[in-house]
């Protein structure tokens, strides 16, 4: 044990607890605090207060093995010489949220950096799982900018149904394709998805949340091999303790945020993403944590530095596997080292360990090659995001790892017209208007058709819904056409198999083409330029935009009509503009309050 009675520097909760120049408000910031007893003497020993964000609870299951683990970080924390104090974050559950849970990455961004500015906290401990619940904290940790580490809470165990694998969501859209197709019942779809996820913790997928976890490990800012450990696992608890113990060091060493996130870290989160088959998710998320850190990537970053990165891990959606195999064949940092050797990384750079990422991937090699492939010899090429733009909208994204052999074969590989496609468009305006026509006869859908929904965006729906992966009608896919291409201003889930064109920016309901695309117009989607366009005339073009945007349904509450009013496009991370110049707020300290 470790601790330190001369602390090397003056901390931010001493102006609140050890402040000779207000010392009558000294006893009024100390009282409360005490009454649950702890000493004064604790809260004046020039020891840091180190905060644990708790955001499990019983409405945020993802999250929920954090009730746990904040015991294990406490005793980290007073191993190594500091107090610790714990509060809630806003809940963010995916699955669960109506409209969306977009909406609160926001919120719970918003209102973790008044807790981290309005309190007597010197460093903090982000406890991480479900997808917002990564960017939301990562993003204040820089707003606030006081030293800040991650601890993932981790995976579920792998889920099993009737002796094959049954990834969380995965299941999910599978079972429903097959429900449609009248191969299995309502209770045989309930049991499936139970059996997917059958422990405490997160997807044990490669959706968003693994995803965000594993980037928050390739930023530099969780310890190494942090994110994949499942969450019911013995180093889960282990890795908490480690991290308790190593927030006291980065709050005395005064290491902040504002030294890792650099916008080297953020280009290897880029590659990193790639390589794992990440979730379409990640692209808002990585563009407002940088935006947030304050770094400039730009949405040409994705083509730049992500496309060519190959696939190397084998794990649902994109290849076989769930979380465990992953976390036994060396996890994240297993991946990072098949693309530091290749020289893809820029991995000298600062972590929460103390020493660079390159240090921390020494010897990481993976032990399982059915999991992790080689860098040379990869489960595909040119893995990652593929960006669009034209007529439709500015932005687009697609996610290549998910193409698959089906329908490369359908659309991409036709001779003459390799990689280019055209779609009769079937626009939905939101995801009410889609389950209530899609099995519709009068849209006769067929093989040659796109399903486009608009009014799904951030200011839309609003937050941006994870509709995109639309199903095709119950029809066809009892026909065996399991997938339609599909576009939209919405996203999808990161656990989804489909290559929608997605994330679209600007959206219909802030203007964007997507407003004034119609059912039966022809969409053109050409992979060698990366266009997307309707071929629609530009003078019928002009006509159409004469007339309103298609209308989007009202706000339900007060903070969506806040919420509406302050974000911005998915392109740009769909942050919360207004709050981006706050930087560094925790270096300035509050006004008192009596
Ligand atoms: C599976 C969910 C809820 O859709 C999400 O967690 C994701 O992976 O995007």
């Amino acid at each position: 044990m470790s601790t330190n009675p001369t602390p090397p520097r003056r901390y931010r909760s001493q102006d609140w607890f050890d402040n000779p120049d207000h010392i009558d408000m000294t006893a009024l910031y100390l009282e409360r605090f005490m009454n649950y007893g702890i000493t004064a003497e604790e809260l004046r020993s020039g020891r840091p207060i180190i905060g644990i964000v708790q955001s499990g609870s019983d409405i945020s299951p993802c999250n929920r093995i954090h009730l746990e683990l904040a015991k294990r970080v406490r005793d980290g924390i007073r191993d190594a010489g500091g107090i610790a104090m714990e509060f809630p974050l806003h809940p963010i559950f995916e699955n669960c949220r109506r409209p969306t849970a977009s909406i609160d990455r926001n919120l719970a961004y918003l209102g973790l950096v008044e807790i981290l500015h309005g309190y007597p906290i010197d460093a903090v401990v982000l406890t991480t799982g479900c997808d917002k619940t990564t960017p939301a904290q990562i993003m204040a940790a820089s707003t606030v900018d006081i030293p800040a580490i991650v601890l993932s809470g981790g995976p579920m165990l792998d889920g099993w149904f009737e002796g094959e694998l049954a990834g969380s969501g995965s299941a999910i859209w599978h079972g429903r394709r097959r429900l449609a197709a009248g191969e299995i019942d309502n209770e045989k779809f309930l049991q499936i998805a139970a059996a997917s996820a059958p422990s405490a913790g997160h997807c044990n997928t490669m959706g968003t949340a693994s995803t965000m976890n594993a980037l928050a490990e390739a930023l530099g800012m969780s310890l190494t091999g942090c994110s994949a450990i499942p969450a019911p696992y013995r180093e889960r608890g282990q890795m908490a303790y480690e991290t308790g113990r190593r927030i006291v060091e980065l709050a005395r060493q005064d290491v902040r945020p504002s030294h890792i996130l650099t916008r080297d870290a953020f280009l290897d989160a880029i590659v990193v993403n790639a390589a794992i088959g990440g979730s379409t998710n990640a692209q808002p998320h990585i563009m407002a944590m940088a935006r947030h850190a304050g770094i400039e990537i730009g949405s040409s970053a994705w083509m730049e530095f992500g496309h060519d990165v190959p696939l190397l891990l084998n794990m649902q959606p994109a290849g076989k596997f769930l979380g465990e195999r992953f976390h036994r064949a060396g996890g994240v940092p297993a991946i990072m080292w098949e693309l530091q050797q290749a020289g893809k990384l820029r991995a000298e750079r600062l972590t929460v360990t103390g020493t660079t990422m390159a240090v921390n991937l020494r010897d990481r090699a993976s032990v399982d090659r059915e999991v992790i492939y080689p860098y040379d010899a990869p489960l595909k090429t040119k893995a990652g995001f593929f960006v669009l733009k034209g007529n439709l909208f500015d932005f687009a994204i697609m996610k290549t790892s998910v193409i698959s052999a089906d329908f490369r074969a359908r659309y991409l590989c036709r001779p003459g017209h390799e990689n280019v496609f055209e779609c009769r468009a079937v626009v939905f305006d939101g995801s009410g208007d889609y389950h209530a026509r899609i099995n519709d006869p009068v849209l006769d859908i067929d093989e040659s058709c796109m399903l486009v929904i608009r009014g799904a965006g951030p200011i839309g729906w609003p937050g941006s819904a994870e509709v995109v992966n639309m199903q095709p009608p119950d029809a066809l896919i009892r026909r065996g056409i399991l997938n339609l291409p599909t576009l939209g201003d919405g996203r999808q889930s990161g656990t989804s198999d489909s290559p929608s064109i997605l994330n679209a920016s600007p959206e219909s309901a802030a203007g964007g083409g997507l407003a004034y695309v119609r059912s039966g117009d022809i969409i053109r989607v050409d992979l060698n330029t990366g266009r997307c366009d309707m071929l629609v005339d530009d003078a019928v073009l002009a006509e159409r935009r004469k007339e309103p945007i298609p209308p989007t349904p009202p706000s339900q509450t007060p903070w969506q009509e806040l919420y509406r009013a302050t974000v911005g496009q998915l392109e740009q991370g769909g942050c919360m503009e207004m709050a981006l110049p706050y930087r560094g707020v925790g270096h300035d300290l509050p006004r008192h309050n009596h």
